[in-house]
Parts: C-alpha cells; sequence; structure tokens
C-alpha cells in the first residue's frame, strides 16, 4: 500500500523539468518535498496528479500501475491533489463546489464532513466560493479533497499568503487527514512546519531527488543548507 513515482520524467511543451524521480509516500506517513523556487515540486505533484503526462517512467499505487490515467480516475482511486492557487470554482456557491467531488449519493454525508473540519465553511455554503477570503478559499479546496475520502493527498503550497491563525487551522487539518489514515505529499514554503509533520523528506534540485530521508537526518546535513538554507530555523 503506497504511491511510488518510478523513473519519472516531465515537463513543458518539450521542456524537461523532471529528470528520473523516484520518489515514494508510504501507506498512512506524510512525505515533504522541499527544494529551492524552481526545482520541480509544482511539476512533481502535477505529474504525479496526473494534470501533465510523464514523458517516462511510471505511476504505482497499492501496487497497480496507474500511470497515464487520467486525473479524475486517480482521483477516483483516491489521489487527490491540491493545487497551488486552489483552484475553486469561483461563480458556484461553497456546496456546489463541495459536492461537484462528493461521491455519488453521498452528498449529505459529505457536507457533513466538510463542515466538521472547517466549520467557517458551514457559515457559508450558500456563498459564491470566490467572494470568499483566501483563507476560507483554501479550506473549501482542502474540504473538496476531503469530501472524496481520499488515500493520497497531493498538497502544494497550502498555506501560502495565509495569517498565522489560518494556517494553523489548515496544519491541524492536515494532521487530522494523516491521523485519519490518509498519506500525504506536502510542499510547504513553512519547512520548519512541514518538517515537524513529516516522517520522511525529500529534497528536489534541478527536477532530481537530492536527498532522502527522516527530518531529523536532514537537519544535520549541508545539503540542507545549501538547498533551503534560509528557510529553516531549528
Ligand atoms: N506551465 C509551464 N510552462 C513552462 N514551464 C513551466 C511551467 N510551469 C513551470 N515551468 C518551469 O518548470 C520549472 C519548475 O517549476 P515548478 O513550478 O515545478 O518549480 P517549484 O519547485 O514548484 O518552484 P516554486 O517553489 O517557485 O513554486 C521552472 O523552470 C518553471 O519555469
Amino acid at each position: 500500500m503506497s504511491f511510488r513515482l518510478r523513473g519519472v520524467r516531465a515537463g513543458y511543451a518539450g521542456v524537461p523539468v523532471l529528470d528520473g524521480i523516484d520518489l515514494t509516500v508510504p501507506d498512512r506517513s506524510v512525505v515533504a518535498l522541499l527544494g529551492v523556487n524552481g526545482a520541480g515540486k509544482t511539476t512533481l505533484l502535477r505529474a504525479a496528479s496526473g494534470l501533465i503526462p510523464l514523458t517516462e517512467g511510471t505511476l504505482e499505487h497499492d501496487g497497480d500501475d496507474v500511470t497515464g490515467l487520467r486525473v479524475e480516475d486517480l482521483a477516483r482511486r483516491g489521489i487527490c491533489h491540491v493545487p497551488e492557487g486552489r483552484g475553486v470554482f469561483p461563480n458556484l456557491t461553497v456546496a456546489h463546489n463541495l459536492l461537484l467531488f462528493a461521491k455519488p449519493g453521498r452528498h449529505d454525508e459529505a457536507l457533513k464532513r466538510a463542515v466538521d473540519a472547517f466549520p467557517r465553511l458551514g457559515e457559508r455554503l450558500t456563498q459564491l466560493a470566490g467572494t470568499m477570503s483566501g483563507g476560507e478559499q483554501q479550506m473549501l479546496a482542502l474540504a473538496r479533497a476531503y469530501v472524496q475520502s481520499p488515500k493520497v493527498v497531493l498538497l502544494d503550497e497550502v498555506s501560502m499568503g495565509l495569517a498565522p491563525k489560518i494556517v494553523d487551522e489548515i496544519f491541524a487539518f492536515l494532521e487530522r487527514l494523516a491521523a485519519e489514515g490518509a498519506s500525504l505529499l506536502l510542499v510547504e514554503q513553512y519547512v520548519e512546519r512541514a518538517l515537524a509533520v513529516a516522517d520522511v523528506v525529500y529534497l528536489i534540485d534541478h527536477g532530481r531527488v537530492a536527498f532522502c530521508g527522516e527530518p531529523q537526518e536532514l537537519a544535520n546535513r549541508d545539503v540542507f543548507a545549501e538547498y533551503v538554507g534560509a528557510g529553516f530555523v531549528s
């Protein structure tokens, strides 16, 4: 039971970005993905979620080859992507945004689940998503993944630009998601916070894995200062 990328190469319009990535998200674990701007973190999450095709390599989930499946087919298997910039539908209500992602016949359950995780969404079910604050929209983006009872959640900078109190709420939610048994692959600007919840950390550099290990190993390594440096305060 795990999600794996093997020898993954991918990029944009013939420009390679990922240069042979081997990465495993073990069952019930949190994996932090670090690297400088432009290292390829977002591209890796897009490739892993089926948003961009692989030019080489494979994706495996629970031992099955899932390479080439579309984003919605991967989502049906429980592999859910929360993209940078949230990706909510601004002209639909909060409830409608959630129900688009709910399992058929499970609409009430989905709304209950979302509101339980983020009570402030419950006060705004009829509000247009685009009129909510940035933090509320981020909660909606997370709740849309949550209503799918995901097994693997790919999270791209979900705390970006948010107030510290909202970031706390979001991290509490991520811990809840992990405690409920989901695996997380987390790209996060708050490096210390990501390492505090992570079981495993990968450093990506120029589209390659520069380090893979436990967070405490990384803190003692020069490689960390080299690639992430200023972002970490122990
Ligand atoms: N849609 C795109 N078309 C062409 N090139 C792209 C596209 N998106 C990203 N790139 C390029 O791919 C490389 C990796 O970008 P990516 O966004 O994956 O890095 P990142 O590690 O997530 O960076 P950041 O921390 O700044 O978000 C960069 O050189 C970037 O310019």
